[in-house]
């Protein structure tokens, strides 16, 4: 586990992904993708459908395992860690499709997550077992917080599926924080969502920025992730054709020619 750590200049980073390849059958949805993300930045990952940003999420979070490569955390390998240990080590992560319990109301979803980081939290969490008056309250009011900080503090009684969708999206982002990650995944965490409803998601993840969060962007909406990103990471068929800053990338003739290809412009929205 403890390996050679790279020498690196400025901050180091959180998470470093080397050389991984991931094929299914004869597609090849990750070659060889390598980068690395640096503490409390926002890196966008784009590319055209198909491209392999979905994969790539899953090979972070462990849920599928790369054929070749590694990826390293604060430092050590991650690649022989289950999912729950990647959580427990500060990976945490939103759905594409808003996976939240929705019979259960807000603030009991967000209670849920703030035992996600051992197992034991969660299953007694889940099974709803007694705990200290103290604590209850304690935990009661992290998950106000939580709900107060993307807004949903007047909905902490309602049922999470009756929320409408963009709330859901932000209480998905709240239960994911509630986890205390050092490392955030958002995948396209802007969907469904109206004009304003972004606007409001894209302040909320520059102040998770600001407080020390990594986090790693898919998305489609290319005017949030351009206007938000300290750094631009494209793939396209499973291969990273461009990674620099928003305003390089969507100047690289190899981007545009992707997105050209599948009618679709990232300068474009
Ligand atoms: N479980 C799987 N079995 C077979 N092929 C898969 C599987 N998952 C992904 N693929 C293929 O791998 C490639 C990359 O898919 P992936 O979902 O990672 O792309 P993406 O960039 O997330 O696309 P989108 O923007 O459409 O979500 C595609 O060709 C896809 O069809």
């Amino acid at each position: 586990m403890s390996g050679t750590a790279k020498p690196m200049t400025g901050n180091d980073p959180i998470l470093e992904i080397r050389d991984v390849d991931k094929a299914f059958g004869g597609v090849q949805a990750l070659d060889r993708i390598g980068f690395a993300l640096e503490k409390a930045s926002i890196t966008g990952l784009i590319g055209p459908n198909g491209a392999g940003k979905t994969t790539l999420f899953n090979v972070i979070t462990g849920i599928l395992a790369p054929d070749a490569g590694d990826i390293r955390f604060a430092g050590q390998s991650i690649e022989n860690l289950e999912v729950h240990q990647r959580v427990a080590l500060g990976i945490a992560r939103t759905f594409q499709n808003v996976e939240l319990f929705e019979s259960m109301t807000a603030l009991e979803n967000i209670l849920v997550g703030l035992y996600t980081r051992t197992r034991a939290g969660m299953i007694q969490s889940m099974l709803r077992l007694p705990r200290t008056r103290q604590e209850e309250a304690r935990a009661r009011d992290q998950a106000m917080e939580l709900l107060n900080f993307v807004g949903l503090r007047d909905y902490a009684g309602r049922k999470s599926g009756d929320l409408p969708f963009g709330w859901q999206r932000m209480l998905e982002v709240a239960r994911a924080m509630a986890a205390q990650p050092r490392l955030l995944l958002l995948d396209e965490p802007a969907a469904g969502l109206n004009m304003s409803e972004t606007g409001h998601l894209g302040e909320l993840i520059k102040e998770i920025r600001s407080q020390g969060i990594t986090i790693l962007l898919v998305e489609h909406d290319m005017s949030l992730t351009m206007s938000i990103s300290d750094l631009i990471v494209v793939l396209d068929q499973g291969r990273k054709i461009a990674e620099g800053p928003p305003r390089a990338v969507q100047e690289d003739e190899a981007v545009m020619a992707a997105y050209l290809g599948k009618k679709a412009n990232p300068t474009n929205d």
